[in-house]
């Protein structure tokens, strides 16, 4: 078959380690959700999948889509594979959720694209588990705790939507062709469904840490009245000079509850 050319525009890095595979592969969660792929690129990753479970393929590439309908002709025609050939957030624009029933996303991201995929997932509620490869340093920053330097307003959504997030193991470069410039994690996600975030949660967090080495009090008090914001910081009892990475998730959300009803009531 002719060499495919990687293309950069598309974040194409094809994963070619087959220990780092079959370590995807092991962390699969054992229940009966589908699959959903995001980027099949080459299809290495979606060998392994269709093994296991019944899988939905997004790829936006039209170059990769006629090799990945060759590769995969007979698992198509048995309908335990589908390939959708599109970009993923139009799909999610357009349909709401990726699949029609319960589904475990996993995937090796284009890194470009990889925050917004997962905030994107975060949403979709018929997605319940997520294991996906990205970026190191942004694996980190979806993962950090309360007092972590890396702990943002990501941190913080990924606290409050999930029952569980951990980085289960660090990939470098060399595992992949092209190699990327920088080193790889695969970030787990088991999300907890019954939580839905106010749709204006993130503009909240967004002042929050709008300076993120400022007090927290000082980024809100450009948004919020200065005698507002101290009746809730002595409400909840938060001291005044925390940072805005010092404070717990779930502290956000009981303030983010108070501006919010404050802001109904005046
Ligand atoms: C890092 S590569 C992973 C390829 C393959 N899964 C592997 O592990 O070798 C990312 C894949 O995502 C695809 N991709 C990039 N942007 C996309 C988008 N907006 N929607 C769907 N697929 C996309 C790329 O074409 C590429 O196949």
């Amino acid at each position: 078959m002719e060499k495919v050319i990687a293309k950069k525009k598309f974040g194409q890095n094809f994963l070619k380690d087959h220990t780092v595979l079959n370590k995807i592969i092991q962390s699969m969660p054992n229940n009966n959700n589908h699959i959903v792929e995001i980027g099949p690129g080459l299809g290495d990753l979606t060998k392994n999948l269709v093994k296991y479970k019944d899988t939905t393929a997004y790829e936006v590439d039209t170059d990769l889509i006629g090799i990945l309908n060759s590769k995969f002709a007979k698992e198509i025609e048995e309908k335990r594979f589908e390939l959708i050939h599109t970009d993923v957030l139009d799909a999610w624009e357009k349909k709401g959720s990726l699949y029609e029933g319960k589904y475990d996303l996993i995937a090796n991201l284009p890194y470009y694209i990889a925050t917004n995929i997962i905030l994107r997932a975060f949403e979709d509620v018929n997605c319940e588990n997520i294991i996906v490869m990205i970026q190191k340093e942004v694996a980190e920053k979806f993962s950090a705790n309360e007092g972590d330097k890396e702990f943002s307003s990501l941190g913080v959504i990924t606290k409050l939507v999930s029952k569980e997030c951990r980085l289960l193991f660090d990939v470098p470069p060399e595992s992949f062709d092209p190699p990327p410039k920088v080193t790889s994690s695969i970030l787990y996600v088991s999300k907890d469904t019954n939580v839905e975030l106010d749709k204006d949660f993130k503009k909240f967090l967004k002042a929050c840490f709008s300076q993120p080495r400022k007090k927290l009090s000082k980024n809100l008090s450009s948004v919020i009245d200065k005698e507002f914001l101290s009746n809730i910081y002595n409400e909840l009892n938060i001291k005044e000079t925390l940072r805005p990475h010092e404070v717990s998730a779930s502290l956000y959300s009981q303030m983010y509850t108070k501006v919010k009803n404050g802001k109904k009531r005046g």
